[in-house]
């Protein structure tokens, strides 16, 4: 035979009390399942509620009203005319006696722990007795039980202890004598010898539905609620948490006991004791499968179950000399606790036996240290022990699992999710059991942590990476397309999925904690976006305090450089096509690299050379594997390559610029490139990573335009300067083609020293044969020493940019 308890929601609502009487339905057999019921969901806490207002004298009446309607309506709607009335009567006569009550509490303004359980056992007796009168309408053996009448407590009002033996044999008479019935049980209520009601206080009705199943021997014991089983996570924190297929007993209890509230663990322990089953199932999803507890440990091969968590906890921490060695010390201490009822969630000693740190309820943290004040009076004043703090704002994670016992790395795997993130770890504590590693870390972080968490050890399913990006021009553009596009293939092949969560350009700034849709970013911007600040945008991009999180700057700007290193500290990798951090100063560009390393996360810049060209990647293999840079020899701007390779014929040079410009290529300003500028900061960069500290006052920079175009102070003058200097680029174009030659601007690193010249090549130079906007980079290294290793083919335009910004956060996410 089996139980099956259903809670608040699967009372709650026409749809939810339809989908109970097809469970039944379905569980028809040759034995009637008992059925025991929670009270409507949301009467419970109105009951509590009344209750209290009466207590102060403050009015209750509308919220009887409000419960009374919650009931009569739902009989209303599923029994037919004629059989409303009996059980209509009866509610009827329920709320009467509740008004009654009620209203004696409000006369004496006082409410009593016994008369508080007498209110609240309204809350399942008018559920159950609708319930079991609606059911009669298919099962003809339907049977109301006051089940107050057969668990028999103690007088322990609101938290009452069972008396076994007597309860196991009424419900095993009650039963016997009406096995042929289809029984409708209360639950979280029972009686007390006297006979006056008591509660089984939290999680009360699933512990009426163990007792049942361990007076009756149940096969099994089903929980129907209204989320899929446990879960590996607390979904409200975690997108991606799932439903456990199964679990032990031990491991239920562990990951209930710090927050999973499907079932409450005391309520377990008659089910656990003789061993049966418990599954949790879905009333809203009757065909998933749900979970399955059992006695042993489960063939489920996930490395750890679930990630537990508890949003707020204190922390007292007591330390001393007085403690060293002193046997029957932290006896002392936790029978002190234990005695005034403080639960301790968590504890740990240093070996050293210095201190001992535990965690306990924010609400019982003022108590413990009144009472540990109190209890050692003496060796406080001795200075045996330091004086205890309360430390506040905590909270903890736990993972948890049998099959950890017997899997190295597991610790490390989570130490690395929560170090990776930034994620401080205040306190550590592991069961020898090995079924549970608990860390204290700040509240602030905690859904952070969770996430990583998750993250790390649910390799298989997918990682999300959050995104922030700045700049939504050219590059920024392209970049969401592509992402767009490339979406389920991430998803399937690289199991990642990258979510933007922010975007911003001048004059906008839009974020959202559910991430942005990109195949609407730019209307979700206009419309939903507020006016730009980018200190704020940080500010913000932090305080959501997302895990595997990036930045990308994706503008030509000064402003976003200052805030680079913060970002890195904050455990946030930043992603940047922008050159102008990494050329200017070297400290500033030695910093960032810091960072990144002291706090884990990546400073990824492969398109500052070469656009998606693999570039930066190279060289950072040849130096880390021990080569070392002779000479590098490069063409480095798509632009001025374009240029050279474009201007022929009739066309005029100030004509190929423009088309430069209209292609991409260009920076947003394109005199940057024309007066070798961008081009300097590419070889500083790539100096700097070659090992060498120069500043850009170390570059020698030959101009390829005349003073005038130089000196131009708009985009449009230098327009038309380029053009009143016609004959100038005409002669330099017709000086070159005299000769068989090409123009080419070259760059070139040697002896640590960088010089950019404009120089005209013939066809034995190996940078003769280029076209479009085709960068080329030959390194000369120790180990590539009589021919270079040659880098070659576009190094500017959108798309191949944006690829390349793609491909940075993409190895971000490997890691
Ligand atoms: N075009 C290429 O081939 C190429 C190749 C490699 C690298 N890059 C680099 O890509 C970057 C972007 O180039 P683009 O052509 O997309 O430029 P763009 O002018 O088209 O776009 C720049 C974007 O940045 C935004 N922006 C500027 N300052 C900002 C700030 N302080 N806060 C927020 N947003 C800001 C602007 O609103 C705009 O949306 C440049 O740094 C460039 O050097 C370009
Ligand atoms: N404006 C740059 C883009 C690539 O960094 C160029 O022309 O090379
Ligand atoms: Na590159």
């Amino acid at each position: 035979m089996n139980i099956l308890k259903f809670g608040g929601t699967s009372v709650g609502s026409l749809q939810s009390i339809t989908a109970l009487l097809s469970i039944l339905k379905d569980q028809q057999g040759a034995e009637n399942p008992i059925v025991v019921l929670s009270a409507m969901s949301g009467v419970t806490n109105a009951l509590v509620e009344m209750a209290e207002n009466a207590g102060h004298g403050s009015d209750y009446s509308e919220e009887l009203k409000i419960i009374e309607k919650k009931h009569f309506d739902v009989i209303r709607a599923l029994l037919p005319a004629n059989a409303q009335n009996p059980v209509l009567t009866k509610l009827k006569i329920y709320f009467n006696e509740l008004e009654e009550i009620l209203q004696s509490v409000y006369n004496l303004r006082e409410l009593s722990l016994q008369t508080k359980d007498l209110i609240l056992s309204y809350g399942e007796r008018c559920s159950t007795v609708m319930i079991s009168h609606i059911a009669k309408q298919s099962f003809s053996n339907a049977l109301y039980v006051d089940g107050s009448e057969l668990i028999k407590t103690d007088h322990n009002f609101g938290q009452a202890k069972v008396n076994t033996y007597l309860t196991e044999t009424l419900i095993r008479d009650f039963q016997e004598s009406n096995s042929d019935k289809l029984l409708f049980v209360t639950g979280f209520i029972a009686s007390n010898d006297d006979g006056r009601i008591t509660t089984l206080g939290r999680g009360g009705s699933d512990y009426t539905a163990a007792i049942w199943g361990s007076a009756l021997n149940a096969g099994e014991i089903q929980i129907w609620t209204d989320v899929d089983g446990m879960l590996t996570a607390d979904p409200r924190m975690v997108k991606k948490a799932f439903s456990l297929p199964e679990l032990s007993y031990t491991e239920a209890m562990e990951l209930s006991y710090f927050g999973a509230k499907v079932i409450y663990p005391p309520t377990m322990i008659p089910a656990f004791l003789k061993r049966i089953p418990i599954v949790i199932k879905n009333t809203f999803n009757v065909d998933f499968p749900g979970t399955y507890i059992k006695h042993g440990t489960s063939a489920s091969k996930l490395p750890i179950k679930g990630i537990s968590s508890i949003d707020e906890i204190s922390v007292l921490n007591l330390t001393g000399s007085g403690m060293v060695g002193k046997a029957g010390f932290s006896g002392r201490l936790f029978s002190l606790l234990s005695r005034e009822q403080i639960n301790i969630i968590l504890i740990t000693q240093s070996s050293s036996e210095h201190s001992i740190t535990f965690a306990v309820k924010p609400a019982d943290a003022l108590k413990a240290l009144a009472l540990i004040n109190k209890e050692f009076e003496l060796e406080l004043q001795a200075r045996k022990l330091e004086y205890p703090e309360v430390e506040n704002g905590l909270a903890a994670l736990a993972i948890v699992g049998e099959n950890m016992k017997k899997t190295p790395g597991m610790s490390g795997k989570l130490f690395n999710a929560l170090g990776r993130n930034g994620v401080n770890v205040r306190a550590i504590a592991q069961g020898s059991s090995e079924y549970n590693i608990s860390v204290i870390i700040s509240k602030p972080d905690l859904s952070k942590a969770v996430n990583a968490v998750h993250d790390a050890f649910y390799a298989n399913l997918k990682r999300t990476l959050h995104v922030f990006c700045l700049g939504t021009g050219n590059i920024g553009k392209t970049l969401f397309a592509q992402l767009e596009a490339q979406m389920d293939f991430l998803a399937t092949n690289n199991d990642l999925q990258v979510k933007v969560m922010g975007v911003s350009n001048t004059r906008k700034m839009y974020q959202n904690v559910e991430g942005i849709a990109l195949s609407n970013w730019e209307k979700d911007l206009e419309t939903k976006g507020e006016p730009a600040d980018l200190a704020v945008f940080i500010k913000q991009m932090k305080a959501m305090n997302l895990p595997n999180c990036v930045f990308v700057d994706n503008t030509a700007s000064h402003n976003p450089i200052q805030f680079y290193q913060d970002i890195l500290q904050s455990s946030i990798s930043v992603v940047t096509c922008n050159k102008i951090g990494n050329s200017a100063d070297y400290e500033q560009y030695v910093a960032f690299k810091q960072a990144a390393r002291k706090y884990g996360v990546d400073f990824y810049y492969e398109t500052n050379v070469g656009a998606g060209l693999p570039i930066i990647r190279t060289l950072k293999d040849l130096m880390m594997s021990g080569d070392r840079i002779d000479r590098i020899e490069a063409i480095l701007s798509g632009t001025i390559s374009y240029i050279f390779n474009n201007y022929k014929g009739d066309k005029l040079f100030h004509e190929v610029v423009k088309e430069a410009q209209d292609k991409g290529y260009t920076e947003p300003d394109p005199r940057d490139d024309l007066n070798g500028k961008d081009f300097m900061r590419k070889m500083l960069i790539l100096a700097r990573d070659a090992g060498y500290p120069l500043e850009e006052s170390d570059i020698e920079i030959e101009s390829m335009l005349p003073p005038a175009c130089l000196a131009a102070a708009t985009v449009a003058d230098f327009y038309q300067e380029l053009e009143n200097n016609t004959s100038y680029f005409e002669k330099l174009k017709q000086e070159a083609a005299s000769g068989h030659k090409v123009l080419r601007y070259i760059g070139k690193l040697e002896a640590g020293k960088v010089v950019i010249t404009l120089q005209m090549v013939d066809d034995s130079h190996p940078f003769y044969m280029l076209s479009g906007s085709d960068n080329i980079i030959s390194f000369t290294t120790d180990r590539y020493k009589d021919r270079p290793l040659v880098v070659k083919g576009p190094g500017a335009g959108a798309e191949v940019t944006a690829a390349g910004v793609f491909a940075d956060i993409i190895n971000v996410g490997k890691r």
